[in-house]
C-alpha cells in the first residue's frame, strides 16, 4: 500500500499541485499547471449551454448570460466565451477545529453557523445549530464529550480553544489508529507530524507554558498514556500552522488545523492566492494567474499594515519576510500611516472610522471614509482581494441608503465581481 506521503503527492498531482522544497522557506505548495482567478479557461465548453448562453449574450449581454450559467463563471476574451467551474486551488476540512468561544456558544461546532445554537446536553460546553450537525459530529465528539463531562466546573473553565484543539487532535489520532474513524491521504495524523514547529527557537517561558498546557491535556484525558513532551511540541506546531476560521466578511469565528493548507508559505507583497472559509471548510483560490512551477502564496497576516506591524505579526512564524514590500517599505509605510485609524489603540485603517460612523448612523461621513479606504486597499492588496470586495460592498450599501442608486449599483457590481472570485458562488456569503 502507498505511504501517506505518496498518497498526498498523488492527491495533489490530480489537482495540479506538488509539495516542493523552497529555498529558505522549507516546504511549499507549487503549481504543476496554470491556475486563474475565478476560472480555468482550459475547461471544455458545454455545447448545449453554449448555444443558449451565446444567444442570450447576443441579445441581452454578458450579465444575463452569466445569470443563465448560474454556478458557472463566464469569461469573454475577444470574441470567445469561455466558461468553466469556478476554480478552487485546494480545499480542506480541518483535522481539528473549534469555535473561538468555549461555553458561551459563539458558533456551531460542525458548520460554524452562528444562529440558534444549543448546548450538548452531556458536556454542556460544545454547541450545535441542530441535531443534523450534532449527529455528523458525534463520532468525533463522543470521547471528548465523556472527558469534558467528567471535569469539575473549575476545570471546564480552563478549556481554552487551543487546549480543546489538542484534546480533539489526540482523540482523533487514537480513533484513526484504531480505525474507529477512517483516514485518507488528506486526513491523517502523519500530515500533522510533518508540520514545522520551530521548537528549537521557542523561548524558555513559552516552553514552560506549553508544558503546563500539556499537563492540562493530561488531566482532561487521564485514561490515555500521553507523551507530554510530544504534546508540548505539537502546541508549538499550532502556533505556526493553525489558521483563524473567518466568516465570509472575514470576522474571526474559530481556529482550525488544516495540515495541507499549512504547507502554503506567506508573502506580504501581492500573494497570488487567498484563503477563505465556507463554514469550517478552507478554500484557497487564485487572486491572479499562477503559472506552472510557481509557488502558491497567501498572506498569514493583515496585509494592509505597515512593515513594522507586519514583521511583529510574523514573529510567531519565526521568519523575516524578505518580499519587496518588506525590503522597500518606507515610502508605502508613510502613506499607510497617513490613513491609520486615529484611535491610537487600534491597528486598523479608515475602515474603522467607517464602522464608527456607521454605528452613529452618520451614513454620509461613513461613506466618505469608506471611499477614502478603497485606493489604499487597492495599493496594498492584489486587485481581487476580498478586503477590496468587502469595502466596495460597504460603499454600495451606504450609497444605496443615501439613495445614490447609480453609484450603489456600480460599487455593488465591483464587489460582486471580486467576491465571486474570492468566495465562489456557492459560499453562504
Ligand atoms: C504554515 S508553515 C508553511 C510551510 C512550511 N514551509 C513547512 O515546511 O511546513 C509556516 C512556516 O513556513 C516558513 N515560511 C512561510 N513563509 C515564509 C516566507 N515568506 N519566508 C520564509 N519562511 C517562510 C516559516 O518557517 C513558517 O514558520
Amino acid at each position: 500500500m502507498a505511504s501517506w506521503a505518496e498518497q498526498l503527492q498523488r492527491e495533489l498531482a490530480g489537482r495540479g499541485l506538488a509539495v516542493a522544497s523552497v529555498p529558505a522557506k522549507g516546504r511549499g505548495l507549487v503549481a504543476t499547471r496554470s491556475f486563474f482567478p475565478g476560472i480555468n479557461p482550459a475547461l471544455p465548453l458545454s455545447p448545449r449551454t453554449d448555444d443558449a448562453v451565446l444567444q442570450l449574450r447576443a441579445k441581452q449581454g454578458c450579465r444575463a448570460a452569466y445569470n443563465l450559467l448560474g454556478g458557472l463563471w463566464e469569461w469573454h476574451s475577444r470574441d470567445r466565451l469561455w466558461h468553466g467551474k469556478r476554480e478552487v486551488i485546494i480545499s480542506q476540512e480541518p483535522y481539528t477545529s473549534t469555535p473561538n468561544k468555549i461555553s458561551v456558544g459563539s458558533a456551531c461546532d460542525h458548520c460554524f453557523s452562528t444562529g440558534h445554537l444549543r448546548k450538548c446536553s452531556v458536556c454542556r460546553v460544545v454547541w450545535y445549530c441542530g441535531s443534523a450537525c450534532q449527529k455528523e459530529e458525534w463520532k468525533l465528539h463522543q470521547l471528548e464529550c465523556q472527558a469534558i463531562a467528567a471535569l469539575t466546573e473549575d476545570r471546564k473553565k480552563m478549556l481554552t480553544p487551543t487546549i480543546r484543539l489538542m484534546v480533539q487532535l489526540v482523540l482523533k489520532r487514537k480513533m484513526q489508529n484504531e480505525k474507529v474513524i477512517p483516514s485518507s491521504g488528506i486526513d491523517n495524523y502523519s500530515l500533522v507530524d510533518g508540520l514545522e514547529s520551530h521548537i528549537s527557537k521557542v523561548d524558555e517561558n513559552q516552553l514552560v507554558l506549553y508544558a503546563q498546557m500539556a499537563n492540562l491535556v493530561n488531566l482532561i484525558l487521564p485514561s490515555l498514556e500521553l507523551d507530554l513532551k510530544e504534546i508540548a511540541h505539537t502546541f508549538s506546531k499550532f502556533s505556526c500552522n493553525a489558521h483563524t476560521i473567518c466568516d465570509p466578511e472575514l470576522r474571526p469565528l474559530g481556529t482550525g488545523l488544516f495540515p495541507i493548507i499549512s504547507i502554503i508559505n506567506h508573502r506580504c507583497c501581492i500573494p497570488n492566492a487567498v484563503l477563505i472559509f465556507d463554514g469550517r471548510t478552507a478554500y484557497v483560490r487564485a487572486l491572479q494567474p499562477i503559472s506552472k512551477d510557481e509557488e502558491i502564496s497567501i498572506s498569514y497576516i493583515e496585509t494592509a499594515a505597515v512593515t513594522k506591524k507586519r514583521q511583529d505579526d510574523l514573529k510567531q512564524y519565526f521568519f523575516i519576510c524578505t518580499c519587496l514590500r518588506c525590503l522597500k517599505g518606507a515610502e508605502e509605510d508613510a502613506l499607510l500611516e497617513g490613513y491609520r485609524c486615529k484611535n491610537q489603540t487600534c491597528d486598523g485603517f479608515l475602515c474603522c472610522m467607517t464602522q464608527i460612523y456607521m454605528e452613529l448612523q452618520d451614513w454620509q461621513t461613513a461613506l466618505t471614509f469608506c471611499r477614502l479606504t478603497i485606493p489604499v486597499y487597492e495599493r496594498v492588496y492584489p486587485p481581487f482581494h476580498p478586503m477590496i470586495g468587502l469595502q466596495f460592498y460597504t460603499c454600495g450599501k451606504l450609497e444605496w441608503l443615501l439613495e445614490c442608486t447609480e453609484d450603489a449599483l456600480k460599487s455593488l457590481t465591483r464587489a460582486a465581481d471580486i467576491l465571486r472570485i474570492t468566495h465562489g458562488t456557492k459560499s453562504s456569503s
